[in-house]
């Protein structure tokens, strides 16, 4: 994947005002030489029945990189050498708090994958113009996903650190939904 769009933005209206963050980490196997990408179905809790990376909040006394250590290992009982991917800061109309999520991926991994009580994970492919056969993985599941992410997937599986913002507003008929955005990559070294 080398035509990815280092900027982008998008959506109307002004930025939703926020008193507070707390944080949280997320993180993701991706392994291009499998052509994999493993996600986890969340089965409770905020996020519940979409796909995403295994995260949750980062506990006083420890940093965002053990966190994500900790809640890799808590939700699909493997361990892996996490690297920084990224920051988000996503904010929920009517939530009293902003989500600062930091982002780690890793290719290697110790230990057997394993659904536990909070995610059910499973192998997805990695987007590959190249192949000369289709993957026997199904596709990353973006309409099961939070609705920002297609959006930043591209860089989070290039390697290029990104940051972002998005907001989601309740609509008519209380539903989230994505209402603006912005993600930045650094540049590609
Ligand atoms: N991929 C993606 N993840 C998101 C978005 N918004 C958002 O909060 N998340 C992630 C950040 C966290 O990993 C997760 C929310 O945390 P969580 O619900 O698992 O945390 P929790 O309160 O259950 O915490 P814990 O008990 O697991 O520590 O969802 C988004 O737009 N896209």
């Amino acid at each position: 994947m080398d035509n990815i769009t280092p900027y982008s933005e998008g959506g109307e209206g002004d930025w939703l005002l926020f008193e507070q963050r707390k944080y949280f980490t997320n993180a993701f196997i991706v392994q291009h030489d499998n052509k994999r990408i493993l996600l986890g179905l969340k089965k409770r809790g905020f996020g519940k029945d979409k796909y995403n990376g295994f995260g949750g909040k980062v506990e006083d006394g420890e940093t965002s990189a053990e966190a994500a250590v900790r809640e890799l290992q808590e939700e699909a009982g493997i361990t892996a050498a996490l690297e920084y991917s990224g920051t988000m800061l996503f904010f929920s109309e009517g939530s009293d708090f902003a989500y600062h999520i930091d982002y780690y991926s890793a290719a290697a991994y110790q230990g057997t994958v394993t659904e536990t009580e909070e995610m059910r994970p499973e192998w997805f492919a990695l987007p590959d113009v190249d192949a000369t056969e289709p993957s026997t993985l199904p596709q990353i599941p973006f309409h099961q996903m939070w609705e920002d992410d297609h959006i930043w997937f591209p860089l989070l599986i290039a390697k290029r650190i990104f940051n972002g913002r998005v907001d989601f507003r309740l609509d008519a008929n209380s539903q989230h939904k994505l209402t603006k955005w912005w993600f930045g990559a650094a540049s590609a070294s």
